[in-house]
């Protein structure tokens, strides 16, 4: 059985039936190009049947890595940015919670992440915050060269050395980060650091379930055989070609007719704090896969019912331009009954013999209707429960989705040319070696 389902019941006033039918041919198109890697990017793919195919020795060797860290450590640095790091952070809060860290026992160790920013600030408190725990660093870069993951490891590494000295700070790193290419693979080598590898043909924002993601989570006790395991049935359920027995592509074609009716901002929303991550995470996949050839939708995140009290306004009667997915929890892990009082001064006596996920669950309902009514189309998908199984079927939901979106684009699914626009503006600016002929260019506009 699945452990997730697609309820599309608030697209019935904005999309009919022949639109999918319309549609198709390019869905099948799409979905040949992806499975018999013809399509662009296809040498980024590998993630398609990474689940099923996974090595158990590379599995064993992320649990001794684990091992390591918690045995040695109370405390893990993760460095890395983007799909080098919201996989991990958002599956850390996903399965365990967003207050894991607080909530901790002695004998677990805790998970800060770090090198997402070039936050000054951030860094020194993180630093506070470990104080005189042990610590240990886990290094993320497929690259190897990221420049907000390399300078806080050379922060950390200072830290490191400085409170157990050079060589045994090296024990205290591992790196994962491409097999053969960029400076970190080369420090490591020459460092001889415990290491990991992020494989060559899976792109960042689809690692998660590689040593990208499974080591953080593994440290944090999290079953990440399991975790893989769900994302392995998925692939089962999400090659279907049949567009009524596979929610990827009915969500995929979906979001593409209602782009084409001028719907071009998506919400992903949820109803629970553990799942704002998974808002993150999301808004890479699809933005740094989509956003091209002045294409793609816009990713956007909402948090309910807190965004229900700031944007909320916007989303009922602003730009009709937006469309909803829901992400819902069908079966929450702790739950609340509504406290009976003598007294009904605060009038919630009403609510009384319910419990508070039953009124959360109610307003999602409400919100649905509210926001179909306002014009803006609503999809969920509904989440058996937060568990690995389940969380490795959802990642696997949304990758096969935004790939098949990615082809009916007719653009590249697989790349991210536009993000080094920013980095080449930084790196003339900072005066980097190589980018010495732009430096006056952009300092002259900056007037510097
Ligand atoms: O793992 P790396 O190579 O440090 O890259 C981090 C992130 O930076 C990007 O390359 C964009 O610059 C993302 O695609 C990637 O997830």
């Amino acid at each position: 059985m699945t452990a997730i389902q697609f309820d599309s019941f608030g697209l019935a006033p904005f999309i009919k039936k022949e639109e999918y039918e319309e549609l198709k041919p390019q869905l099948a198109f799409a979905q040949e190009l992806l499975f018999e890697k013809k399509g662009a990017g296809s040498a980024y793919t590998d993630w398609v049947d990474w689940a099923s195919t996974f090595d158990p020795t590379e599995e064993e060797k992320i649990q001794r890595r684990a091992q390591k860290v918690q045995g040695q450590s109370k405390v893990l640095v993760v460095i890395g940015i983007g799909g080098s790091y919201l996989g991990g952070k958002m599956a850390l809060d996903f399965l365990k919670s967003p207050w894991y860290n607080d909530l901790a026992s002695d004998s677990e160790t805790k998970v800060y992440f770090a090198g997402n920013q070039l936050s000054a600030m951030a860094l020194r408190q993180l630093l506070r915050v470990i104080g005189d725990q042990d610590f240990s660093v886990n290094v993320i870069s497929k690259s190897g060269q990221t420049t907000e993951a390399a300078l806080a490891f050379r922060f950390f590494k200072e830290a490191l050395i400085k409170r157990y000295g050079k060589e045994k700070a090296s024990e205290r790193i591992i790196a994962t980060t491409d097999a053969k290419q960029g400076t970190l693979r080369a420090e490591t080598t020459a460092a001889g650091y415990d290491n990991l590898v992020v494989p060559n043909g899976i792109g960042g924002r689809f690692s998660v379930l590689t040593a990208v993601g499974l080591l953080p989570l593994a440290v944090a006790g999290v079953d990440i055989h399991a975790l893989l395991a769900g994302a392995a049935k998925a692939e089962q359920y999400y090659a279907s070609k049949e567009l009524s027995q596979n929610p990827a592509l009915l969500y995929a074609a979906s979001r593409r007719i209602l782009y084409d009716k001028g719907y071009t901002t998506e919400i992903l929303a949820n109803w629970e704090p553990s799942l704002q991550y998974f808002g993150e995470w999301w808004k890479q996949l699809m933005g740094e896969s989509e956003g091209k050839n002045q294409k793609g939708i816009y990713p956007s995140s909402a948090n309910y019912s807190t965004d229900l009290h700031s944007f909320g306004q916007y989303i009922q009667e602003g730009r009709r331009n937006l469309f909803e997915t829901v992400v819902r929890i069908n079966q929450v892990a702790e739950d609340l009954a509504v406290p009976k009082m003598a007294e009904n001064g605060d009038g919630l006596a009403y609510l009384e013999g319910k419990t508070l996920d039953e009124v959360n669950q109610t307003a999602a309902d409400g919100v649905v209707l509210a926001h179909i009514d306002g014009g803006v189309p609503n999809m969920a998908v509904r989440v058996a429960k937060q568990d690995e199984a389940s969380l490795g079927e959802l990642i696997y939901f949304f990758e096969m989705a935004v790939a098949i979106s990615g082809y009916l684009f007719a653009i590249n699914p697989f790349n991210q040319p536009g993000v080094e626009a920013y980095k080449t503006a930084m790196f003339a600016l900072l005066g980097k070696p190589g980018y010495e002929s732009q430096s006056k260019a952009y300092r002259d506009r900056l007037q510097k």
